[in-house]
């Protein structure tokens, strides 16, 4: 597969994707999610690599989630359905085949994980962040929610409470609370990121890759039922993308105008 928006590099036991889109802090179109799924099949395919680091091109994004130039209102995302259950986004897919790699991911955030882009962090097994790095979700300012993985397996991982404040605030958070939260595992200077992900995917090629993959699906098995309610949410947010609330959402951000959802309470 031709790369446009990712990219690729294996070395020493070690599959590195990058998010190459950074004109748009690394937000995904269709083309992104294709190709990161594709990738991730390749690190799978490939026996000589152990672990897969993810990250973002530049300083100033790891992932901002979908992007909102290449959302219509009618079709969601640029796909135009299909696989994408009808966002147009292959994103369910996408978080699967990472959940279901039977080799670590280790997200290596080097800035903003926003949106759909802090989901990915979420269902990557490890987080190591930049200290300048900043989290958080913005669905519900945006027109959009994440019902799965993004709010079912972020509340496993952060208690009710804090998903919820998470979700319904839409603040953001710096890598320091986020490692206090337990949503981190390691914070680092930005300029020492890269680094200490490719020193901890060392340190894990050092084990027994059998036992590291049994324990991965072990971890995953407890949590397998949130696939379920991934699918009922997708579902959901195609019919949504539909509606005049969410493209009021998309709508502001695009006009960089203060959003206005008030006529829509029910
Ligand atoms: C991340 C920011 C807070 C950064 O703010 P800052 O002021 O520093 O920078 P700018 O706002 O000026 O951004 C610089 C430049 O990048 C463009 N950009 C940034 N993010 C996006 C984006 N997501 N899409 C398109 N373009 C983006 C921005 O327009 C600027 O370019 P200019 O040419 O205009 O100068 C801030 O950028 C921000 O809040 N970004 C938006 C974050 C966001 O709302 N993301 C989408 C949330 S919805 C989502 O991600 C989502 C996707 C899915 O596929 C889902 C699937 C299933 C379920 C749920 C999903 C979901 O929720």
């Amino acid at each position: 597969m031709e790369l446009i928006d990712t990219i690729l590099e294996k070395k020493n036991g070690v599959a590195k994707i990058t998010i190459n889109r950074p004109e748009v802090y690394n937000a995904f179109r269709a083309q992104t999610i294709k190709e990161l799924i594709w990738c991730f099949r390749e690190a799978w395919d490939d026996n000589t690599v152990g672990v897969v680091i993810l990250t973002g091109t530049g300083e100033k994004a790891f992932c901002t989630g979908g992007d909102q130039k290449q959302k219509d209102g009618e079709s969601g995302y640029d796909g135009k359905g299909g696989l994408g259950n009808g966002i147009g986004l292959e994103i369910e897919n996408l978080h699967q085949t990472i959940r279901n790699i039977p080799k670590p991911v280790i997200a290596a955030v080097n800035g903003y994980a926003i949106g759909g882009g802090h989901v990915l962090h979420v269902v990557c097994d490890l987080t190591i962040a930049a200290d300048t790095a900043k989290f958080g979700q913005s669905g519900p300012k945006v027109g959009s929610f994440d019902a799965g993985y993004g709010s079912a397996y972020l509340a496993r991982i952060v208690g009710e409470k804090r998903a919820r404040e998470i979700w319904y605030l839409c603040e953001q958070y710096s890598a320091d609370e986020c490692k206090e939260m337990g949503l981190v595992n390691k914070v680092v200077p930005l300029h020492e990121l890269q680094q200490a992900s490719e020193d901890w995917a060392q340190k894990i090629l050092q084990k027994s890759p059998t036992a590291i993959k049994m324990l991965k699906l072990s971890f995953n098995a407890d949590s397998a039922n949130i696939q379920g309610i991934t699918q009922l949410s997708m579902a959901n947010l195609a019919l949504f993308y539909q509606s005049n609330e969410s493209a009021e959402g998309k709508n502001a951000f695009l006009e960089k105008r203060p959003v206005d959802f008030s006529t829509f309470r029910s």
